[in-house]
């Protein structure tokens, strides 16, 4: 440790174990240095920084009073575990965060012992916990505490209430903390948030308590009852009983999550209370400490590299609208022709582009918090009325409704529309929020129309495709990100459902894209007509229903056919070949191969690059149709394959 490190007592801490060897004063120190090294990481690497600045006390507290890893500490979303990363053993890797090869985002058992649940996706935390409580006292050997480090935001999500509503009953040995910052990504909405708001307003509630509390040990002998009655109805009388209470847990707070002189005694007398499940509710502030994040709107949630001192964010501008935003600007278009558009988002506002939509149809635009299994069930009831709801749900979040698509949607053969982004690689990340599944969870269900745009423009005739489509759901995918420039029209013009395109004509091989790679297709026909290879470059548009003239025709006219997706195994190429072998067409020789996805979790990394090393880019579909005609590659080949790269 250098003598003038910015660090000091951060310096001599690898492990917990080095913090808790500290003395409890000299706590404030470490959350000072440590919310220093987490503001510089993440300037950075980019990340997800509001969030760990709020729990930076609450880390330290946690990891100096508790036993990890032995004690179990679980952090919901696990997007504020950055200080959790720098002192269990990471601090060396940390300006590795969401980099290729680097430490994930989220927590990750497979990273480190301290990170016993991997999360990302919200409100997991209690289930886990509780899970491990059982494994606990199922065991002879085992009286590890259990903590579950769960978000205002994330309890807004049904699996929340699942848990704690099991947990009460089950009156296992339970730490649960609120970590209450009144902000999920955007401001929270709901219920729950504003009776958090009541709880942790009666500032005067606590006060009372401890009086009554105070007095509890001064009453003689035989008099507790009557000091826990007085205590409770003290609870009562401010907070008319907490809910958590009534769910089974003793509730306890709210407390300053920022104050260790408060987090510390409270979280011992937590920690060695000898009873059922607990809800410490601690009251912080995302982005605690770092003004910039303090005086932004999203406290700093998401965030490219940036300038510590300014905290000016180097992202740089996008060169093309993102397709989220084409996204936005083509239904707030379509809306302002119909007045039965309605737009719902689960806790998604800004990621989905609804913030814009909302802002010109704040009557017609729905965040139901982070909920999504609500949120689609919600927009099929609105549909049976008549209206044409957009569900506008990341790929990888739309997973946590898939019952309700098939129950409530597709049985029902309801009009919901499925606005899909962040289809394929995401990034940064990684494997959690890759949009891999979606092609194939609905393009088996009957009746569902599944799209896929190729770029800015076709999403925009995509949405207005959806609007269309009023007797069954639908759903149209895009990827994360900015597309590829291409014109934009003035108006989405609604596309024939279950027409592809062919956009550029050979006779010799058949490349057939679903969705974004389409560039890439066009730069490998670009390639292989070099090799004398004619390719014909065909837009399917759709996953279902498929264009069956058009793959007929491409299997009849042409001597090889790819097809080629962002997603997984079982979507749109799977389809093809199920049409083809039940067509009697797979009989004839044909020479196909299917490019998807790998059949792996793929760690975080550039999208391009994640493509490129699963062939599919340009090289990777050259490479796959010499392979598919038997003709190897020679090193000129392979060079020339890497030429003149798509976009
Ligand atoms: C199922 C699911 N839906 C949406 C998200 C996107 N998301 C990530 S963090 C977040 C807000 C979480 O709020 P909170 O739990 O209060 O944590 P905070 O960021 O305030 O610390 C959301 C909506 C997610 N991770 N999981
Ligand atoms: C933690 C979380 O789940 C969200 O913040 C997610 O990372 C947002 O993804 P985008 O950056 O693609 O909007
Ligand atoms: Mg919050």
């Amino acid at each position: 440790m250098s003598s003038d490190s910015k660090t000091p007592l951060l310096d001599q801490i690898i492990t917990p174990d080095d913090l808790r060897a500290l003395d409890e004063s000299q706590l404030q120190q470490v959350a000072e240095e440590l919310r220093a090294e987490t503001i510089d990481a993440v300037s950075v690497t980019g990340g997800h920084l509001g969030a760990g600045l709020g729990v930076v006390e609450l880390t330290v507290a946690l990891h100096y009073l508790f036993d990890t890893p032995a004690d179990r500490l679980i952090w919901d979303v696990g997007h504020q575990a950055y200080p959790h990363k720098i002192l269990t053993g990471r601090r060396d890797r940390i300006r590795t965060l969401r980099q290729p090869g680097g430490l994930s985002g989220f927590t990750k058992r497979a990273e480190s012992e301290y990170d016993p649940f991997g999360a990302a996706h919200s409100s997991t935390s209690i289930s886990a916990g509780l899970g491990m409580a059982v494994a606990r006292d199922l065991s002879e050997d085992k009286d590890n505490n259990v903590i579950a480090v769960i978000g205002d935001g994330a309890l807004s999500a049904g699996m929340a209430y699942e848990a704690m509503n099991n947990a009460g009953a089950m009156d296992k040995r339970l730490i649960v903390i609120l970590n209450d910052n009144d902000m999920s990504i955007a401001p929270p909405v709901g219920a729950i948030s504003h009776y958090l708001a009541r709880l942790t307003s009666s500032g005067t509630y606590l006060y009372l308590r401890d009086i009554v509390k105070q007095l509890a040990k001064r009453l003689p002998k035989g008099w507790e009852r009557r000091a826990a009655r007085a205590e409770e109805y003290t609870r009562n009388f401010w907070t008319g009983g907490t809910l958590f209470e009534e769910l089974g847990f003793y509730y306890v707070g709210p407390i300053d999550g920022h104050n260790l002189e408060h987090l510390v005694p409270v979280l011992r007398n937590v920690r060695d209370a000898e009873q059922g499940p607990i809800l410490v509710h601690c009251v912080t502030q995302k982005g605690k400490g770092y003004e910039p994040a303090e005086n932004s709107a999203d406290k700093y949630h998401g965030v490219s590299k940036f300038d510590v001192i300014t905290g000016a964010m180097s992202k740089p501008k996008p060169n093309a609208p993102s397709y989220t935003k084409v996204f936005a600007n083509s239904l707030i278009d379509e809306a302002r022709r119909d007045d039965k558009i309605v737009a719902i988002t689960a806790a998604m506002p800004s990621g989905t582009g609804l913030d814009l939509f909302g802002e010109e149809f704040p009557e017609r635009t729905f965040d139901v918090g982070i909920a999504e299994q609500h949120g689609v069930t919600f927009a099929a009831g609105l549909a049976t009325e008549g209206y044409r709801p957009f569900a506008a749900i990341y790929s990888t979040f739309l997973q946590r409704a898939y019952d309700q698509v098939v129950h409530d949607v597709a049985i029902q053969q309801l009009p919901v529309r499925f606005a899909i982004d962040r289809a394929g690689f995401v990034g940064a990340d990684g494997p959690t929020h890759a949009g891999s599944f979606d092609v194939t969870y609905l393009s088996c269900l009957p009746g569902f129309v599944v799209m896929a745009a190729a770029d800015e423009a076709e999403l925009r005739h995509m949405v207005a495709t959806a609007v269309q489509i009023d007797d069954r759901p639908s759903a149209l995918r895009y990827p994360r990100g900015e597309g590829v420039g291409v014109e934009m029209p003035e108006r989405g013009e609604p596309l024939d459902i279950g027409r592809g395109r062919v956009v550029r004509e050979g006779n010799s091989v058949a490349l057939l894209s679903f969705g974004a790679r389409l560039q890439e297709c066009l730069s490998a026909a670009d390639q292989l007509s070099r090799h004398g290879l004619s390719t014909t470059v065909a837009d399917a548009r759709f996953a279902k229903p498929l264009d069956h003239d058009l793959i007929r025709r491409l299997v009849r006219e042409h001597e090889v056919v790819v097809t080629i997706e962002e997603a997984s195994v079982g979507g749109f190429g799977s389809h093809v070949l199920h049409f083809l072998a039940q067509d009697g067409l797979l009989d004839q020789g044909l020479k196909i191969r299917t490019l998807v996805l790998p059949d792996e979790f793929v760690d975080q990394g550039k999208p391009e690059q994640m493509y490129a090393d699963h062939g599919l880019d340009a090289r990777g579909i050259v490479r796959t149709v010499f392979s598919a005609l038997g003709r190897e590659m020679t090193p000129e080949d392979v060079g020339a394959a890497g030429q003149g790269d798509a976009g």
